[in-house]
C-alpha cells in the first residue's frame, strides 16, 4: 500500500571512508526528478548512465555513473536513482546536499529498509537480517545472516503461523456448533495436529537460538570478590586499558562491556562489581547490575584472588547458579609460590593466571575461543542468524500454544481459540505481519544510515 504523500529520502550508500566508489541513493516519487536535474539529462530504467553531477547552483561536482530503477522494481520498491560518484566524503556529502536542495530529506538510519519492508519488499526479520548482514564479523555470520535475508528462517515462521492458521479456523467452526462435543468435530486429528505443530515451533525454536548465539557471539560475564583483578583481566584480554584498577575494593562501580575478538572468533566480555556482603549504595547497584548480567551470560568466567579463593565464594555461588557454563580463574598466581590444590566443587575447569604478568593468558585464550566456537556451532551449515526478539516471541508462542492445548484437553474452545490467536500473532511479530509502530522505530533506528 504505497503511501501518498511519502516523501523523498537521500543518503550516502556507502561507508563513511574514503573509496574508489561512493554511491549516494535517492528514493521515493521525486527521485528521478531530482537525479535528472543532479545530471542535467534523462534516465532510463535500468541503464548505466556516464553523467556530470552537479550542485545546486549548476556546478560540476564531479563524474560518475547514475542508475535509475523505476518502481517497483527496485530494492526499495520505489523510484530509485544512484549516483555513483568518486567516494571522496566531501564530493558525497556535496551530492546529498545538491539534492537536498532539489527537494529530498536526508534519510534516518535503516530508512531505505524500512521502506523496502513497507513496501513488502522484504519482511521485518529479513531487513534484519540486511543489518545482520553489514554487520557480520565473519563469513560464517555473514552466510548465516544471508540465508536469513533469503527467506529461510521467515519461511519457516511461516509455515508454522499457517498451521496455527487453520487451527483456529477448525476451533472457531466447533464454537459455533458448541451443542457437539469437539471429538465428534475432528477434536482427536486437531489435537494431533496441535502436537506436531509444538514440535515443530520447539525445532525452530532450537534452531533461532543457535541463529541468535551466531550473531551475538558469546557473552561472557567476568564477575568475583572485590580486588581479584577483574577489571586488570578484562584489561589484559581486550589489551587496552578499558577499565579503572586500583588496589581500592569495590572500584568497579557499572558494567563495561568490550568485544573482544579470539583468533577471529568474537565476544563479548563485560567487567562488574566485585560481589561481597555490604558496600555503599553505589557498590550495592553496582552489585544488581552485576547480578541481571548473568541472567543474560552464556559463560561466568569467576576471578578469584591465587592466595585466598575461598574469599567470597558464597556471594558468588548464588549469583552464577544460573549461568550455563562458569570457567574459574585463579588470578595473581605472580604472588603464590606454587600453584594452589583449591579446585570448584563439581570437577569445573580452573586455570591459573596473572593479568600482571600475562601468565596463563594464552591458555584463558585458547580456552575462551574454543568455548565461542563450541556456542556459535562448530558447523554453521544451514543455520541462519536470528535475534533475542524472534527467540522471545517464539517462546511465547509456544507458551501459547502449549495453554491452547491444555484447555483444549479441558474442552474449553473459547479460551483455546483464545491462546491460539495469541500465539499466531506471536509468530506475526517475528515477520512483521503484526507489528506496533515503536517497534519498527526500534529495530529499524539501529541501521546505519544510507541502508
Ligand atoms: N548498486 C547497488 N548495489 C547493491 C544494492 C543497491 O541498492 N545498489 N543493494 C541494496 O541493498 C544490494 C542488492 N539488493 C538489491 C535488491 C533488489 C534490487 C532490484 O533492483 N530489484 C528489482 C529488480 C530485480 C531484477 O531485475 O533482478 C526487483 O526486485 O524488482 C537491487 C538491489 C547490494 N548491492
Ligand atoms: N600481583 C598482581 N596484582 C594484580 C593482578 N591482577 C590485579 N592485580 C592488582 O589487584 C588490584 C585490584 O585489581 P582490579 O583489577 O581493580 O580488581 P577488581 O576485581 O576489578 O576490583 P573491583 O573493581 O574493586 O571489584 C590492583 O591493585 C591490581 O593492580 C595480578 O595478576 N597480580
Ligand atoms: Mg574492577
Amino acid at each position: 500500500m504505497p503511501l501518498p504523500n511519502r516523501d523523498t529520502i537521500a543518503a550516502i550508500a556507502t561507508g563513511p571512508a574514503a573509496g574508489g566508489v561512493g554511491i549516494v541513493r535517492l528514493s521515493g516519487p521525486q527521485a528521478k526528478a531530482i537525479g535528472e536535474a543532479v545530471c542535467k539529462r534523462a534516465l532510463r530504467p535500468r541503464h548505466a548512465h556516464h553523467a556530470h553531477f552537479h550542485d545546486a547552483g549548476g556546478a560540476v561536482l564531479d563524474d560518475g555513473i547514475a542508475l535509475y530503477f523505476a518502481a517497483p522494481a527496485s530494492y526499495t520498491g520505489e523510484e530509485v536513482v544512484e549516483l555513483q560518484a568518486h567516494g571522496s566524503p566531501a564530493v558525497l556529502n556535496a551530492l546529498v546536499e545538491a539534492c537536498v536542495v532539489l527537494g529530498a530529506r536526508r534519510a534516518r538510519p535503516g530508512e531505505f529498509s524500512e521502506r523496502a519492508f513497507l513496501e513488502g519488499r522484504l519482511d521485518l526479520a529479513q531487513a534484519e537480517a540486511v543489518a545482520d548482514l553489514i554487520a557480520a564479523a565473519d563469513l560464517q555470520a555473514a552466510r548465516a545472516a544471508r540465508r536469513a535475508l533469503d527467506g529461510e528462517f521467515s519461511r519457516r515462521v511461516e509455515a508454522i503461523a499457517a498451521d496455527l492458521l487453520a487451527a483456529r479456523v477448525h476451533v472457531e467452526a466447533a464454537i459455533d456448533f458448541a451443542d457437539e462435543p469437539i471429538d465428534t468435530l475432528g477434536g482427536e486429528a486437531l489435537k494431533r495436529k496441535l502436537g506436531t505443530l509444538a514440535d515443530d515451533l520447539d525445532t525452530l525454536l532450537r534452531a533461532a537460538d543457535r541463529g541468535r548465539r551466531l550473531r551475538d557471539g558469546l557473552h561472557a560475564v567476568i564477575v568475583g570478590p572485590p580486588n581479584a583483578g577483574k577489571s586488570s583481566l578484562l584489561n589484559a584480554l581486550a589489551g587496552s586499558d578499558r577499565a579503572i584498577v586500583t588496589d581500592i575494593a569495590g572500584t568497579t562501580r557499572d558494567l563495561l562491556h568490550e568485544t573482544i575478538r579470539v583468533d577471529g572468533v568474537e565476544l563479548t566480555l563485560v567487567d562488574t562489581a566485585g560481589l561481597r556482603e555490604g558496600g555503599d549504595a553505589i557498590e550495592r547497584e553496582g552489585m544488581r547490575r552485576a547480578a541481571g548480567e548473568l541472567q543474560q551470560a552464556d559463560l561466568a568466567i569467576i576471578v578469584l584472588d591465587a592466595r585466598d579463593p575461598d574469599r567470597g565464594r558464597t556471594a558468588i555461588a548464588d549469583a552464577i547458579a544460573r549461568v550455563p557454563r562458569r570457567l574459574w580463574l585463579h588470578n595473581k598466581a605472580d604472588l603464590l609460590a606454587a600453584p594452589g590444590e583449591w579446585s570448584p566443587a563439581s570437577g569445573e575447569e580452573v586455570l591459573h593466571v596473572s593479568a600482571h604478568t600475562g601468565a596463563g593468558l594464552e591458555a584463558l585464550h585458547a580456552r575462551l575461543r574454543e568455548l565461542a566456537q563450541g556456542h556459535a556451532g562448530s558447523d554453521g551449515a544451514g543455520a541462519f542468524t536470528a535475534r533475542r526478539r524472534h527467540v522471545e516471541a517464539l517462546h511465547a508462542a509456544a507458551t501459547e500454544l502449549a495453554e491452547a492445548r491444555a484447555q483444549l484437553d479441558h474442552d474449553v474452545l473459547e479460551l483455546t481459540a483464545e491462546a491460539l490467536r495469541q500465539a499466531h500473532d506471536r509468530l506475526g511479530e517475528i515477520t512483521g505481519r503484526v507489528h506496533a509502530d515503536d517497534l519498527l522505530g526500534h529495530i529499524f533506528s539501529s541501521f546505519c544510515i544510507g541502508k
